[in-house]
């Protein structure tokens, strides 16, 4: 896939982590952010910000000529609408902005199914509010919208949901067979995990294209997401996935369940946490992903700790958090740069020596359980 990058201007709240996190789902929907403005809070007024702001952003709208607006929040259609009429402009919400990410991050028919579905719920929640406004009058023809054509676009969405749901369930009987085969094909596969903005795409990067300077041969692309790479003569298959969000609308939890598809037959997840930052938000964003990752019944066993963005503090500072998360006593951690490659043979070599332990685990579970049934018999 090549990075198409449309330009946005961004508004937020004048918070840095609000802005690096939407900065960060920016980039993964492919928008390069040209600007940005923030506001406190996000009003009731007729365009979601101050008449003000409005006014402000219509200006930068005219200097910097952005493809859209990313309103890093959740609004009213109507001030969706009345924003874009200002300025002349497309206006993508944070929910829509997310969904854009999973659409462009969807990689089985399934999860493109989840997305589907998500999105129609996305349109679904907006009819309500335009059949509603065109019903009481207010704006005849509002999105082109009469009355009549209201109900009907209304009954469209809600079969379109009905087949796309039938689909479903046709597509995870069939990828249950799928899973299987993949299994046997006897490659380990390693996930990256992790909250968004800690670094996954990054270590990705570097565990990848370290493998393609060593050797052409071994580095295959599979997706745009999942490599093959060589760690020392072991190949595993290495796959990145989209980072976890907070604030994440229940509705999309199916759709974004099923871009992580991949951790449940990882034989390894890589949680990537980035260390640099202050201990409440690490432990903050160390839990919810934790959360996500018990979702897909992975044991702690088959988790390494990757502290990543060390370069940003110090090993002492790394471990000592690592301390307070409760993750020091497994050997299951490692602090690393993505970006400066600081511990990246090690981690490769960490992988090789959990994978090793754990087949040797699994072929002594399989000796037991010969040793029982031969006491048994
Ligand atoms: N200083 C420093 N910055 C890093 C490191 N790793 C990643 N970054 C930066 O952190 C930002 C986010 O990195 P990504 O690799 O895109 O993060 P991600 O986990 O893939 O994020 P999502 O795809 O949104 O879930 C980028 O600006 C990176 O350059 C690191 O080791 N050190
Ligand atoms: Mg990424």
């Amino acid at each position: 896939m090549m990075a198409f990058q449309r330009k946005a201007i961004l508004i937020t709240y004048p918070v840095d982590q609000a802005i690096k996190e939407a900065i960060s789902l920016a980039d993964a929907a492919g928008y390069e952010i040209v600007d940005t403005v923030t506001q406190r809070q996000i009003t009731r007024s007729r365009f979601g910000i101050g008449r003000g702001k409005a006014e402000e952003v219509k200006e930068l709208v005219e200097e910097l000529r952005p493809d859209v607006i990313i309103f890093d929040e959740v609004i009213k259609p109507t001030q969706m609408y009345n924003l874009a009429s200002l300025c002349k402009v497309e206006i993508v919400d944070r929910e829509r902005l997310i969904l854009e990410i999973f659409e462009r991050r969807a990689s089985t028919t399934e999860s493109q199914i989840q997305i589907k579905l998500a999105q129609l719920r996305y349109d679904m929640a907006r009819a309500r509010e335009k059949v509603r406004l065109a019903r009481a009058g207010e704006q005849p023809g509002f999105y082109g919208l009469g009355k009549y054509e209201a109900d009907i676009y209304f009954l469209d969405i809600r079969k379109r949901a009905a087949v796309l749901k039938k689909k479903l369930e046709k597509e995870e009987t069939r990828r249950q067979l799928h899973r299987n085969q993949r299994t046997r094909a006897g490659l380990p596969t390693v996930s990256l995990a992790g909250y968004t903005s800690a670094g996954k795409t990054t270590l990705f990067n570097k565990l990848t294209g370290e493998a393609k300077a060593t050797d052409k041969q071994i580095f295959i692309t599979l997706s745009t997401f999942t490599r093959a790479i060589d760690l020392h003569g072991d190949k595993v298959l290495l796959n990145d996935t989209v980072g976890f969000i907070s604030k994440l609308p229940a509705y999309m939890i199916d759709a974004f369940k099923s871009t992580l598809d991949e951790l449940t037959y990882a034989s390894l997840v890589l949680l990537v946490i980035d260390i640099s930052e202050p201990i409440e938000e690490v432990a903050r964003k160390y839990d919810s992903s934790l959360d996500v990752i018990n979702e897909f019944k992975v044991p702690a066993t088959k988790i390494i700790h990757v502290l990543n963005k060390v370069d940003l503090t110090t090993i002492e500072d790394a471990f000592d958090k690592a301390g307070q998360l409760g993750i020091l006593d497994t050997k299951r951690v490692i602090p690393v740069s993505a970006k400066t490659g600081y511990n990246i043979n090690q981690l490769k070599n960490l992988i090789r020596t959990v994978l090793f332990e754990m087949e040797k685990g699994e072929d002594a579970e399989v000796k037991e359980e010969r040793v029982e049934k031969e006491e048994q018999g």
